[in-house]
């Protein structure tokens, strides 16, 4: 019929722990399972390298990482090369001179190369009685710039993660800047995902009218955490299209991104063309 150009996605939903090899392991073998069943990109959660227990062990992991002893991301990057397919990545990112490390969404092509990094620029600090309490600015380095999006084989894809879903500011400038996608791995709490999550996605989906990807971990992590899950991807429309199942094994869901779709939307309700920017100049 048509020769649309379709391609498949996959959202991953796994569980960190502090054990940052077994959680590579995982990953790796998410990649081989997308790969196999035809995706061309497959998208991991916020700190899909570890979750500590406390800031201490964070940051003994981080420097682990570091070190080399297990490199994570250089684990990733092979087997987004052997596998073929591309990848988008939460981990904790250590910059030389900079105490603490950052939060970031790393982009890995099909050869195994980084093609975009960008670090969470809203930090999670947040206490809610009965929880959750965190300080995500006592272990984490706050980023301080938008990264542009950047051609994917599902498009143009911009980088966000977790608590920046709450800001529409960030889906929107992503959008200016071209994003047909934007991807927010995170670590949604249990009591915030139940009241917001689909809700905040759906919202950024249908006010960009781009495709969301938000792979998130679920279970527990540790004594102290445990995530919401519900990885899914959102469609233009807001449809929710792809949803990770709740089981606590690890696990891949899988939708098609048509990107003819998105830009017919787009012209049959031009929602971008209508903004008032002459009276909202601030934003
Ligand atoms: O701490 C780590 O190792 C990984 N990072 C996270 O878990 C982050 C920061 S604490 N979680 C969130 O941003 C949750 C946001 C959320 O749940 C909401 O906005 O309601």
């Amino acid at each position: 019929m048509s020769n649309r150009k379709m391609v498949l996605a996959a959202v991953a939903q796994l569980t960190a722990t502090n054990n940052i090899k077994a959680n590579l392991d995982v990953c790796v073998s998410l990649i081989k399972k997308g790969s196999q069943l035809g995706a061309k990109m497959v998208f991991f959660p916020e700190a899909s390298d570890y979750i500590a227990e406390n800031k201490a062990e964070g940051f003994v992991l981080g420097r682990a990482a570091a070190a080399g002893g297990h490199d994570f991301l250089g684990g990733i990057k092979s087997a987004a090369e052997a596998y073929g397919i591309w990848v988008s990545v939460g981990i904790h990112e250590l910059v030389d001179g900079v105490e603490l490390p950052f939060n970031s969404n790393v982009v890995i092509s099909s050869s195994g190369n980084i093609v975009s990094t960008y670090r969470k620029l809203h930090l999670f600090n947040v206490d809610i009685p009965n929880g959750p309490r965190l300080l995500e600015s006592a272990s984490i380095s706050k980023g301080m710039e938008i990264v542009p999006p950047v051609d994917t084989p599902v498009g143009r894809l911009g980088s966000a993660i977790c608590f920046d879903m709450r800001f529409p500011e960030l889906s929107n400038a992503l959008r200016s800047m071209g994003a047909e996608g934007i991807s927010y791995p995170s670590v949604f709490t249990e009591k915030t995902g139940a009241a917001h999550w689909d809700v905040l996605l759906r919202a950024r989906a249908i006010e960009t009218q781009t495709y969301v990807y938000a792979a998130a971990q679920i279970g527990s992590h540790n004594a102290k955490r445990s995530s919401y899950g519900n990885s899914l991807i959102v469609d233009p429309w807001g449809n929710v299209i792809a949803r990770c199942s709740s089981t606590t094994k690890p696990t891949i869901a899988i939708a098609e991104i048509d990107l003819d779709y998105l830009h017919s939307l787009r012209r049959q309700l031009p929602v971008f063309e209508n903004r008032r920017i002459d009276v909202f100049k601030n934003l």
